[in-house]
C-alpha cells in the first residue's frame, strides 16, 4: 500500500469528516499518501482528486455534511461509467480505496470490483439511513435521530397546548431505524414504517385509546419511504376517522446536517482506522463495521443484498410504553 484514496457517496452524514480525518491520520501513521476523490463517484469517473495532509483534516472533526463533498451519479450506475472510474483509479495510482457511503454506493463499489480489476476497496458504512447489513449503525444515525428527538420534544410542547395529534415525517427511505429510535426517545404514540403494513384503521384505534385513557394530544413519527410528503394524506385519513385536529411536520433535510454527536465522531474515527488497517492487512471487496461491540469486516455484495432488520426488542417495547 502506498497510495490510498477516500472517497464520500450517496446523503451526507455527520461524521464523515471524523472518518476522513482518521483515514487520513491512521495513512500518514504508515507513510502512506492519501488522496481525497471529490464529489464521490461523480468524482471518481473525472479522477477529481486532491492531496489530503494534515492541514486539510485539522479542524474538520466538529463539522457536519463532507469536506470531500458527495454525489449520487448516474453515470457509476452504467457499466461505461464504472469502466471510466476504474480507469481513473489507475491513472491516480491508487492501490486502495476507501468507500464512505450506504448500501447504493456499496452495491456500485461490488460491481466494479467484478467488471475492472481495482485498487483494493474497503467501504465504511455511513448513512443517516441506518440501512446497511453488516454493521449495527452507520455513521451519521446517531446525529439524524438526535435532531428527530429534538423536533418532537419541540412539537410535544405545542401539541399538548393546542390539544392536537401530530404527523412528524421522518428520513429513512425504506428503512424504519430513524423512525424507531427517535419514536422510543420522544415518546411517539404511533409508527410507520416501512417494515410494517400502513393501517390507516390501526393508527386511528391506537390514538382513540390513547384519549380514553385520558391523553389530549399524541405524535405519530412516520417514515417518509419512497413517497417523502406521504403525511400529509395519512394525517388527512386519520383525522377523518377520529374528527381530531391535525398537523404535519415534515424534518426532511434538516436531519442531515449540524455538528456530528460524541457517538458519530467516535464511530466515524473508529471505522476510518479500521477501514486503513483492513487495507494494510491486504483485505479488498468488504466493508468495516461493528456488530455487538465487535469490530468486524462483511464483504460487499453482503451489505445491499442482505436486509438488515429493525430490533425485534425495540418494536416490542414500543409497543407497550406507546400505550
Ligand atoms: N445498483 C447500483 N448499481 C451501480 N451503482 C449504484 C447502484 N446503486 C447505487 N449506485 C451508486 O452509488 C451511489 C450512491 O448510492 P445512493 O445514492 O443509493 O446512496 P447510498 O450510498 O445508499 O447512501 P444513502 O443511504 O445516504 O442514500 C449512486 O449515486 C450510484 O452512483
Ligand atoms: O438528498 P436527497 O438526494 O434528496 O436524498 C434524500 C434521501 O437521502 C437520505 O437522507 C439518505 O441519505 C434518505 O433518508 C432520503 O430519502
Amino acid at each position: 500500500m502506498r497510495r490510498i484514496g477516500v472517497l464520500t457517496s450517496g446523503g451526507d452524514a455527520p461524521g464523515m469528516n471524523a472518518c476522513i480525518r482518521a483515514v487520513v491520520r491512521t495513512a500518514l501513521a504508515h507513510d502512506h499518501v492519501v488522496l481525497g476523490i471529490r464529489h464521490g463517484y461523480a468524482g471518481l469517473i473525472a479522477g477529481d482528486a486532491v492531496p489530503l495532509d494534515r492541514t486539510a483534516i485539522r479542524n474538520t472533526i466538529h463539522q457536519g455534511g463532507t469536506i470531500l463533498e458527495t454525489s449520487r451519479s448516474l453515470e457509476f450506475s452504467t457499466e461505461e461509467g464504472r469502466l471510466r472510474a476504474a480507469a481513473a483509479i489507475e491513472r491516480l495510482e491508487l492501490d486502495g480505496l476507501v468507500l464512505i457511503g450506504g448500501e447504493g454506493t456499496f452495491h456500485g463499489a461490488s460491481l466494479l470490483a467484478a467488471e475492472a480489476d481495482t485498487a483494493a476497496l474497503v467501504g465504511v458504512p455511513a448513512s443517516i439511513d441506518n440501512d446497511v447489513y453488516g454493521t449495527d449503525y452507520c455513521i451519521g444515525f446517531d446525529t439524524a435521530a438526535n435532531c428527530a428527538v429534538e423536533a418532537i420534544d419541540r412539537i410535544r410542547d405545542t401539541a399538548r397546548s393546542h390539544e392536537r395529534l401530530f404527523f412528524i415525517e421522518v428520513m429513512g427511505r425504506t428503512a424504519g431505524f430513524l423512525a424507531l429510535e427517535s419514536g422510543i426517545a420522544g415518546g411517539a404514540e404511533e409508527l410507520v414504517i416501512p417494515e410494517e403494513e400502513l393501517s390507516i384503521a390501526r393508527i386511528s384505534e391506537r390514538i382513540r385509546e390513547g384519549f380514553t385513557i385520558g391523553k389530549k394530544s399524541a405524535i405519530v413519527v412516520v417514515t417518509e419511504g419512497k413517497t417523502p410528503g406521504i403525511s400529509f394524506q395519512i394525517a388527512r385519513e386519520v383525522s377523518e376517522r377520529l374528527n381530531f385536529e391535525s398537523r404535519v411536520v415534515v424534518l426532511g433535510h434538516l436531519q442531515r446536517g449540524g455538528p456530528p454527536t460524541l457517538r458519530d465522531r467516535v464511530l466515524g474515527s473508529l471505522f476510518g482506522v479500521a477501514a486503513v488497517e483492513a487495507l494494510l492487512e491486504g483485505r479488498s471487496g468488504c466493508m468495516v463495521g461493528e456488530v455487538g461491540g465487535d469490530l468486524l469486516c462483511t464483504p460487499l455484495e453482503k451489505t445491499w443484498q442482505k436486509k438488515k432488520p429493525l430490533n425485534e426488542h425495540l418494536l416490542w417495547i414500543f409497543q407497550f410504553l406507546s400505550e
